[in-house]
């Protein structure tokens, strides 16, 4: 089974597919993908580069991701930019890692902007961390140390929290406590495998 895992920034997706992967499932994380398409030497960063100029490389030859997002996250057509370097390959790689998942997984892909993206329907189940744009931004100034400002730049850039809901076949409320997380997440993975 193909189930995407989607939620704003910070509502609590990594966390929901650690449960996950610890009730058996296999998990494949956009982010990290995304990282991985731009890592140093890539063909990838090599179209970024074309596309934004040298001075976002570190003297290591990596991607500058802060001065990147400040960039993209003030500037849409910016972000349509990169976005259309980056998600074919991201995309690409999601392919490929699912092909190689046994025919008996339960396959999770974590897919921030699977919303955006206009693939959902192409999931089995869509799973939809859910919680107000307010504690989004409140874990991001207070335990990622974020300024709101760029807090709500970079949700500003995502989809809609009602945009989100209507593509969720479960929606997974994260406004409790990791305990009634974990809870809600064993309930919907029980009912996953016992189809
Ligand atoms: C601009 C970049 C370099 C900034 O890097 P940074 O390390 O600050 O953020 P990171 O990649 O860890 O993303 C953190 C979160 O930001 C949000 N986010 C990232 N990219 C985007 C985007 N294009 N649009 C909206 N939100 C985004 C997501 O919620 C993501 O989980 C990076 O986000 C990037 O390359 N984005 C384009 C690729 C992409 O769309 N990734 C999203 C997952 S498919
Ligand atoms: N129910 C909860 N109660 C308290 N803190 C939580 C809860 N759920 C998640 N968190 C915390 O909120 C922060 C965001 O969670 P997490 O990293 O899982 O979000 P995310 O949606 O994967 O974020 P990103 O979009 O940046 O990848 C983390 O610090 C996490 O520990």
């Amino acid at each position: 089974m193909r189930v995407g895992l989607t939620g704003g920034i910070a509502s609590g997706k990594s966390t929901v597919a650690s449960m996950l992967v610890e009730l058996g499932a296999v998990l494949i994380d956009g982010d990290a993908l995304a990282r991985e398409v731009v890592a140093r030497g890539t063909p990838g960063l090599a179209q970024v580069v074309a596309a934004f100029g040298e001075e976002l490389l570190t003297p290591e030859g990596d991607l500058d991701r802060p001065a990147l997002g400040r960039i993209v996250f003030a500037d849409e057509a910016a972000r349509k930019r990169l976005e259309a370097i980056t998600h074919p390959l991201i995309f690409e790689r999601y392919a490929e890692l699912e092909a190689a998942a046994g025919p008996d997984d339960l396959v999770v892909h974590d897919i921030p902007l699977l919303a955006e993206s206009g693939r959902a329907d192409t999931f089995d189940e869509v799973l939809v961390v859910d919680v107000p744009v307010e504690l989004q931004v409140e874990r991001m100034v207070r335990e990622r140390g974020w300024t709101r400002e760029d807090a709500e730049a970079r949700i500003a850039a995502q989809a809609s929290r009602e945009d989100r809901l209507a593509i969720a076949t479960y929606v997974i409320d994260n406004t409790g406590t990791l305990e009634q997380l974990r809870a809600r997440v064993e309930e919907i993975h029980a009912e996953l495998t016992a189809r």
